[in-house]
């Protein structure tokens, strides 16, 4: 029996990032989640030209600089500059230009007077107040040089780098891809969901959860399907998917039950392992690869499925994609005991206190109980040495919800 730590940095070790990929950056709002392959440097200047911070006039602040609310400087308007005009213009001595917020600079001005201060005038505009030579003035090259570095590599994109990115004159950037996950569910008991569910039949559950909580962790859904019961058509299934996907995840079929097919399929491949780890959900569990690609095949009951896809499935996958592998957790209060297996790290459904700091189990710890699973807000953390966890004790946990 491998303890949790042990076996989950076997996961972690198992996989490598996947090749980098060049996508345009027009594509940035795509690429959100994805992580950098390389630093961007700016190919511009920013901004990109010397342009006005408010509305008002544009001006040479000498020209104004013995202005005041009882004695106003009157000049002449040369006309209006709009945000976007894309005409080169000069500004003469003893005159201004109506500017826009985001327009050029004419040529000679070296200070905005911001409208408030003025009378608003087309034709003839009275200034009421001095401005320094800079005032909401905003240089070109002020906020970034061309060749500096506006985003290293390692860098998880975020809405915040979008606008930097689509101003910097890069036209691809290098980013790993988010890895296309497929999902296989195995077993004979098994109905599509929609489908009539006979005696001793189920819905396959496990199928659209792994698929659904893939999605959510950020990667790629490449196929979720059905393989049937028997080695090969399990075998079939991972060597067809193993050509599109970056890891196959599965599940059922890893006991010791007379017919795993999992386990049959693939226990005599030097490629794969199965292993008991000591954990409650999750106990037994299967890595290796098909072609190269790396296989999960995780327990099949519902809840010990979604538990292994959080603790080994997502962080390979983030892994792959250039991510902090890390389970983020958080600390809580116990406010009810409850007991935990011997000797398993368990991975408690449980749900929060108001003050979303204080945790309590909610309904049976079984690897098959669905109601407790949707009613539940987080995984608490019971290290396997723990038989009763008591009130007041202090756990981590793992919050089940904004996972990506
Ligand atoms: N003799 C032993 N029996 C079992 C052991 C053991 O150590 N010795 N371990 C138990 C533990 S712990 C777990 S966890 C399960 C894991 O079983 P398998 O991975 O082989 O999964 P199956 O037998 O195929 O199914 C288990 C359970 O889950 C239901 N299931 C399976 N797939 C789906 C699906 N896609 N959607 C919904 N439900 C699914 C299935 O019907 C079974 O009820 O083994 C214990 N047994
Ligand atoms: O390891 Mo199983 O997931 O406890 O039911």
């Amino acid at each position: 029996m491998l303890t949790f730590d042990e076996y989950q940095q076997r996961v972690i070790a198992s996989v490598g990032p996947l090749p980098a990929q060049r996508r345009p950056t027009a594509e940035v709002a795509d690429l959100l989640g994805m992580v950098t392959a390389e630093s961007v440097r700016s190919a511009v200047a920013l901004p990109g030209f010397t342009n006005s911070a408010m509305d008002g006039y544009a001006v040479v602040a000498a020209d104004v600089q013995r202005a005041t609310e009882e004695s106003p400087v009157e000049m002449p308007v040369a006309g209006d500059i709009p945000a976007g005009d894309t005409r080169q213009l000069e500004l003469s001595a003893g005159s201004c230009w109506r500017i826009m917020t985001g327009a050029p600079l004419p040529t000679g001005a070296d200070a905005v007077v911001q409208v408030e201060l003025t009378d608003g005038g087309t034709e003839r505009v009275q200034i009421r107040g001095a401005v320094d030579a800079g005032t909401a003035v905003r240089r070109q090259g002020e906020d970034v040089q061309p060749g500096d570095e506006v985003l290293a590599g390692g860098t998880l994109l975020q809405p915040r780098h979008v606008p930097v990115l689509l101003s910097v004159g890069v036209d691809e950037i290098a980013v790993l891809p988010r890895p296309r996950v497929a999902v296989v569910s195995t077993g004979d008991e098994l109905v599509s969901p929609g489908e009539p569910v006979a005696h001793g039949q189920v819905v396959d559950s496990n199928g659209p959860m792994l698929g659904a909580l893939a999605r959510e962790c950020g990667f790629e859904v490449a196929e979720v399907r059905r393989a049937g019961d028997t080695a090969e058509a399990v075998r079939q299934a991972l060597s067809e998917l193993a050509q599109t996907a970056d890891l196959i995840v599965t599940s059922g079929g890893v006991s010791a039950g007379a017919f795993e097919p999992m386990k049959l399929a693939f226990e005599d491949s030097d490629h794969f392992e199965f292993v008991k780890v000591a954990m409650q959900p999750g106990k037994p569990q299967g890595i290796g690869t098909v072609a190269g690609t790396p296989v999960f095949a995780l327990p099949g009951n519902p809840v010990s499925s979604l538990v292994s896809f959080l603790l080994f499935v997502a962080p390979a996958a983030r892994v792959l994609a250039g991510r902090d592998p890390a389970v983020p957790t958080v600390e809580a209060a116990v406010a009810e005991r409850w007991t935990s297996p011997p000797g398993r790290q368990q991975f408690a459904r449980v749900v929060f206190d108001e003050d979303g700091r204080v945790v309590r189990p909610i309904g049976g710890q079984g690897s098959h109980v669905l109601g407790g699973l949707a009613g539940s807000q987080a995984l608490a953390i019971v290290p396997a040495a723990t038989t009763e966890v008591a009130v007041g004790e202090t756990l981590r946990v793992i919050p089940l919800e904004g996972l990506a």
